[in-house]
């Protein structure tokens, strides 16, 4: 059985687009995940602990036959292979992979969370992922993502990242 989910992917550290195509071509590798849309690239101010580098962020869309639980590990493998290491909470990091959605499930156990519990006050999510799905619903929300956006204060952070010919990097890996 096929399930849809939404991945958040940010790079803040060192050369930030080559973290996040690292991610994307594990993804591609993996032959029980297809990988169906990809958002463009964002340049976003960090939240949270805001005494780092700015980000990158995209959102992915995928389809697998993993459970859940299988594509955290997934996500936490892609991780250690591109060589994060976990120093400051919310601070800066090689890459970040974060289970957005899991098709309508909502999961909580000890190590995960779906949808991701601050998906909603993240600008850096909430843009990318109404760019590559504009009618997005999302479990148990009274209000459509497009109005959670309205309410979301770090708007003005996030900011398009275009290559200097206008193309985004990862049209080519887009099927
Ligand atoms: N939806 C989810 N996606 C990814 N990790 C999750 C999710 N829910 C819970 N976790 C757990 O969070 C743990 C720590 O995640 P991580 O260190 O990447 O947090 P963070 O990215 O710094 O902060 P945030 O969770 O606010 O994005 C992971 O090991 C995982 O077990
Ligand atoms: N702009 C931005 N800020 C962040 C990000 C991120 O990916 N982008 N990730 C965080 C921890 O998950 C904390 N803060």
């Amino acid at each position: 059985m096929k399930s849809v989910a939404y991945l958040s992917l940010g790079s803040n550290l060192d050369d930030r687009l080559s973290y996040l195509k690292g991610a994307i071509e594990e993804l591609h590798k993996d032959e029980r995940i297809s990988i169906n849309n990809v958002s463009s690239i964002y340049e976003t101010e960090p939240v949270g602990y805001t005494n780092q580098g700015n980000f990158l962020n995209i959102v992915v869309k995928l389809e697998t036959d993993y459970e859940a639980e299988q594509l955290l590990r997934k996500c936490l493998q892609i991780e250690l292979e591109l060589g994060r290491e976990r120093k400051i909470r919310w601070g800066p990091r090689t890459i970040d992979l974060d289970i957005l959605l899991y098709n309508q499930d909502n999961i909580e156990t000890d190590n995960l969370s779906v949808p991701h519990p601050r998906m909603h006050e993240r600008a850096f999510v909430i843009i990318p992922l109404l760019e590559i799905e504009p009618n997005i619903e999302l479990p148990a929300m009274g209000l459509p993502l497009q109005k959670v956006l309205d309410h979301i204060p770090d708007k003005e952070g996030v900011r398009l990242w275009k290559r200097k010919d206008g193309e985004d990097e990862f049209a080519h890996l887009e099927s």
